[in-house]
């Protein structure tokens, strides 16, 4: 699945209310949240995510927070789409993570401000219900629903701080969007692509390939790890939709196939991935969602990408390590029970 919060998709935190200890911005940085136990500041410890300061009550009569009180941030997804799955990760916030979290979502095209977003003209619906979190702990939602979503809320019950925010769903792009474009990559996740399926992911995942933006540097793309086997390593892509294909470019190494040949569970004489193609407008569908409709509890049972490839990537994920199992289940939000401890 795709994280639909990626920035590197165009994502970003467009408005919050406070942002006194750390900045919005950070609950979108790609790489897992850094502590430095010596870093303080004029505010207090420098903390990497988004930290507001703690509320009191209205007046001396009033000393506690009111039970509506809370801090919000807006966030722009990158790609719109339906969100299946939510990881409100508060690593390192320890004593100052939220007591509750919930978050918001609404579809609103083009490029609305955050004051129209507020305006109480946007129909905002809850995806996830006011709900404890742990700190220092990723506390992972499963989201039902077939509702495509352009941007979300991400509330803090009634203050605290938050590491980073994934967003993980299924890019659902304007079919009007596609018809006006005309030609367009079939195989961007921008527009729907996915990978489904891949013989290794064991330095990267391979969706990387299928990214908008320009390779960096290497771990921008699929590495797999080395070894002599019989086949080559191979991707399986699932395109936006049925198209007519133009033309297909690929960037690899010279010593790689540009066929390759199919591997263990991938569809016999795979074509090389398309790049180019045009869809007629409406000729899109959409497969199946990847989630199935019973409640479950964990990502790993249900065969998400998402685990599967971050438990295949040991030296990127050993830099955070380990998140703590939740307790609660609400009815349509259920909290996903990660393995390991944060040390
Ligand atoms: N040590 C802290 O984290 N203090 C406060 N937060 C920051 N960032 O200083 C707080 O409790 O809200």
């Amino acid at each position: 699945m795709v994280d639909l919060a990626d920035r590197q998709l165009g994502a970003g935190v467009i408005a919050a209310n406070d942002e006194f200890f750390a900045q919005r911005e950070n609950l979108l940085v790609p790489e897992p949240a850094v502590f430095d136990p010596q870093a303080f500041g004029h505010k207090g410890k420098v903390m990497d995510g988004w930290e507001t300061r703690r509320r009191r009550g209205a007046d001396a009569d009033h000393p506690f927070p009111a039970d509506a009180d809370h801090d919000w941030a807006l966030i722009r997804l990158g790609a719109p789409g339906m969100v299946r799955g939510l990881v409100v990760d508060t690593a390192h916030f320890r004593g100052n993570y939220p007591q509750r979290v919930s978050v918001e979502a609404a579809a609103v095209e083009g490029a609305p401000s955050p004051e129209h977003l507020l305006s109480g003209a946007v129909p905002w619906e809850e995806i996830v219900p006011r709900t404890p979190v742990r700190g220092h702990a990723a506390n992972g939602f499963t989201v039902r629903g077939e509702r495509r979503y352009t941007h979300l809320r991400l509330n803090q019950h009634p203050d605290g701080g938050i590491a980073r925010l994934r967003v993980y769903g299924k890019v659902v792009p304007a079919p009007e969007w596609l018809g006006l474009l005309g030609t367009f990559d079939l195989a961007s996740v921008l527009h729907g692509g996915a990978v489904e399926d891949a013989s290794d992911c064991f330095y990267s995942s391979p969706t990387s390939i299928i990214r908008p933006d320009r390779a960096r540097k290497t771990d921008d793309g699929w590495e797999n790890r080395r070894r002599v086997r019989e086949t080559n390593d191979w991707v399986r892509f699932r395109l936006a939709g049925h198209g007519q294909i133009r033309a297909w470019r690929s960037t690899r190494p010279t010593s790689t196939r540009a066929t390759p040949r199919a591997g263990p569970r991938s569809t016999a004489a795979t074509p090389p991935p398309p790049t180019h193609t045009t869809m007629r407008p409406g000729s899109r569908s959409c497969p199946a969602p990847p989630f199935s409709r019973t409640p479950h509890t964990d990502f790993g049972s249900q065969r998400l990408p998402l685990p599967r490839i971050c438990a295949s990537m040991p030296s990127r994920m050993g830099a955070s390590p380990g998140y703590g199992p939740m307790a609660l289940s609400p009815p349509q939000v259920r909290p996903v029970c990660w393995s390991g401890t944060r040390p």
